[in-house]
């Protein structure tokens, strides 16, 4: 994100472009059962799961093709990444400099595994290991992109009202810092318009006339992820986090 795009609203619409993609890597993984062999520690990859595995490689192969050169793009195996083989174009630098070291992606692995996973793939076990943790990455990947953008949203907001912000920055005033940049109102849209995606996006599309099923009245049941998982993840994870995203950008945005 560049200099001229930096409004808030310019902010929004990127996380609503974000909300498409975290939808569809969820739709995708979704075809595949939980495959809980592919979370359990493997000999073969020095006591880490394939999903570990899998993640720190391709982040690996990311880091010499260029990828994580901007702030919002954090690796979740930050350790010895190599540095690209390429050369990267310089982008804007308009964030703090610490910006690229907020990082609340240990948090989102965990929410990942533990508590997302469950929720939206069906118990089971179907042995494509390797398609299954190629997929979670990219659902980590999305997920971990758009809770980064409140880099992004939280030096719109200083910028807009440095005023209110300085003070509660000095006295490291957390609590007053999160009610301060919270929006009820637009969180409220923002669930409501990511359990639509879900309801939209993952229904089955068929050249049939029917006029119980035209486009957005799929039941739930029939879509491929649960719309209320979606509205869900937003509201117990997703928010928060970019929230705490947005904090801890605060905290050091005078230093
Ligand atoms: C991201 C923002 O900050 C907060 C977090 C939101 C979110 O994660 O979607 C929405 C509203 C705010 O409470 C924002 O104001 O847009």
């Amino acid at each position: 994100m560049g200099e001229a795009e930096l409004s808030l609203a310019a902010v929004r619409d990127a996380l609503v472009r974000e909300e498409d993609s975290i939808v569809f890597a969820l739709i995708e993984r979704a075809r595949r059962p939980r495959n809980a062999p592919a979370y359990a520690a493997a000999a073969a990859a020095g006591g880490r799961s394939l999903a570990e595995f899998f993640v720190r490689e391709a982040e690996v192969l990311h880091a010499k093709a260029g990828q994580y050169q901007k702030p919002e793009d954090v690796p979740f195996f930050p350790q010895d990444l190599p540095s690209p083989l390429f050369p990267t174009k310089d982008y804007p630098k308009v964030l703090h400099s610490f910006a690229s070291s907020v990082s609340v992606n240990d948090a989102i692995w965990k929410m990942y595994f533990n508590e997302l996973l469950p929720l939206f793939t069906v118990d089971g076990d179907d042995g494509n290991y390797a398609e299954t943790v190629a997929l979670d990455f990219a659902c980590l990947k999305a997920l971990s992109r758009r809770i980064h953008i409140g880099k992004y949203v939280a030096e719109v907001k200083f910028k807009d009202a440095s005023q209110d912000y300085s003070p509660l920055i000095r006295a490291k005033d957390t609590k007053a810092l999160m009610n301060l940049l919270t929006f009820k109102a637009v969180e409220e849209k923002v669930k409501r318009r990511v359990e639509k995606k879900a309801r939209i996006f993952g229904q089955n599309v068929t050249l049939e006339d029917n006029a119980d099923k035209q486009e957005g009245n799929a039941g739930d049941s029939e879509c491929k992820v649960n719309p209320e998982v979606l509205s869900k993840l937003y509201d117990l994870w997703v928010m928060p986090l970019t929230k705490d995203v947005e904090v801890e950008y605060l905290l050091r945005r005078l230093d």
